[in-house]
């Protein structure tokens, strides 16, 4: 049997590539049989840049940044290497996530208003600086609000007051925002194209917007929310005074914390969701080809699964090919609806791995080996499954 193993990380437990290994060494344990591969993914969050890395045997650069809140910091941006087909143009993978993710930010040090994507924007100049003339940008797992003005910032971008002065960086301050100047950014760098892998279509602003929908895991309260909301739509409306581009209601532009947004506003950028983007960046519809079964996972299987994650994008190419997906979650969702939606994009069944009432600082450190043997149990019950088949497919016909 050929088991294609392709999760998404396990957000503040295990990446996607850690994950995938704890699977394939479960799997060798319920069926030592079975053949595994490995094909670890993103949605455009955390773990993008080690997804097309892996995926094309690319390479890693380290980088001297900031994090959301300004601590100095080292992140990574990645090359995509000689597995990636459109070769021609040097593409770098740049993951928001990385310098301004949420992971990087302790609950207690979160501050929605403040936080900025300047990091990222130095992360975007290292890579130009080191040759790309593509970029890949990864929006997703934020710790910002800022509709991306700190990562435009970090490229010569000036946002100004009434009175012509820079607002302070992060979204609490976008309110006062009247003029965007761009004479100090070159133009090799506005015209680089940048395609945007974004985890979510939400648009910029509005109840279904980036502020109402993600801010408060972010730390805001109802009305840094509002301010938040309010500041996106005249960032929105500054971008159309700049330009003319009207940016507000596409989808996608409410990804990390509306960098979408941003970036679609002020720069060479085309928007993709992220899960379409990097199967096939790693060749996905070739490796569900190759499965006879496909297993993915995320940290929670719950009712945001079935829109653009990666259990949902990687169950419907398998889909698409006839082949069935196991989804495994730290926390699985039991809620009827969710099921069939999940169901209906082609995963057959699901499997939380929590062995049983624990505390949550307990099963994030136990998370490979919950993996593990949730991925032994369903290998040896897909072995007993095949072997069943089989076994009913040769037996000779019973006569009435
Ligand atoms: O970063 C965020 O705001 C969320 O992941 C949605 O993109």
């Amino acid at each position: 049997m050929r088991i294609l193993l392709a999760p998404d990380s396990f957000k503040e437990a295990a990446s996607a590539e850690a994950i995938a290994q704890a699977m394939a060494r479960g799997i060798k344990r319920g069926n030592p049989q079975a053949e595994c591969r490995l094909m670890p993914l993103s949605d455009g969050g955390e773990g993008l840049t080690q997804a097309l890395v892996h995926a094309t045997a690319g390479t890693l650069h380290n980088v001297e940044t900031v994090d959301a809140i300004g601590r100095p910091i080292t992140a990574q941006f990645g090359f995509l290497g000689n597995n990636h087909a459109s070769c021609i143009l040097h593409t770098a993978v740049v993951e928001l996530a990385s310098a301004s993710g949420l992971e990087r930010v302790s609950p207690a040090d979160r501050n929605a208003l403040s936080a900025s994507t300047f990091g990222t924007g130095l992360l975007i100049r290292a890579a130009i600086d080191a040759g790309a003339d593509r970029i890949v940008l990864g929006l997703g797992g934020s710790a910002t609000t800022d509709g991306g003005t700190g990562l435009a910032r970090a490229l010569g971008f000036r946002f100004l007051d009434t009175a012509g002065h820079d607002i302070p960086l992060g979204g609490g301050s976008l309110v006062d925002l009247e003029r965007i100047d761009d004479s100090e950014v070159p133009d090799f760098v506005k015209n680089v194209p940048i395609v945007l892998a974004c985890d979510v279509a939400n648009p910029l602003t509005g109840p279904e917007g980036t502020a109402h929908v993600f801010a408060p895991q972010k730390g805001a309260n109802t009305a840094q929310v509002e301010l938040l909301d309010q500041g996106l739509a005249n960032l929105a409306h500054a971008i159309m005074q700049y330009n003319g581009r009207d940016i507000e209601r596409i989808p996608g532009t409410g990804a990390a914390g509306g960098t979408g947004g941003g970036m679609l506003g002020l720069f060479n950028t085309t928007v993709r969701p992220g899960i379409e983007l990097v199967l096939d960046l790693a060749h996905g519809r070739e490796a569900c080809a190759w499965a006879d079964v496909i297993i993915t996972g995320e940290g929670s299987i719950d009712s945001q699964t079935p829109y653009g994650k990666v259990p949902n994008g990687i169950a419907k190419l398998a889909q698409s090919q006839g082949k069935p997906t196991i989804a495994i979650g730290g926390t699985v969702t039991r809620d009827p609806h969710t099921i069939e939606a999940l169901n209906e994009t082609g995963i057959v069944a699901t499997f939380g791995i929590a062995p049983g009432s624990a505390d949550l600082a307990t099963l994030i450190a136990n998370t490979e080996r919950n993996v593990e043997i949730t991925c032994a149990a369903i290998a040896g019950t897909l072995r007993v499954a095949s072997a069943t088949a089989v076994a009913a497919a040769t037996s000779p016909c019973e006569s009435a």
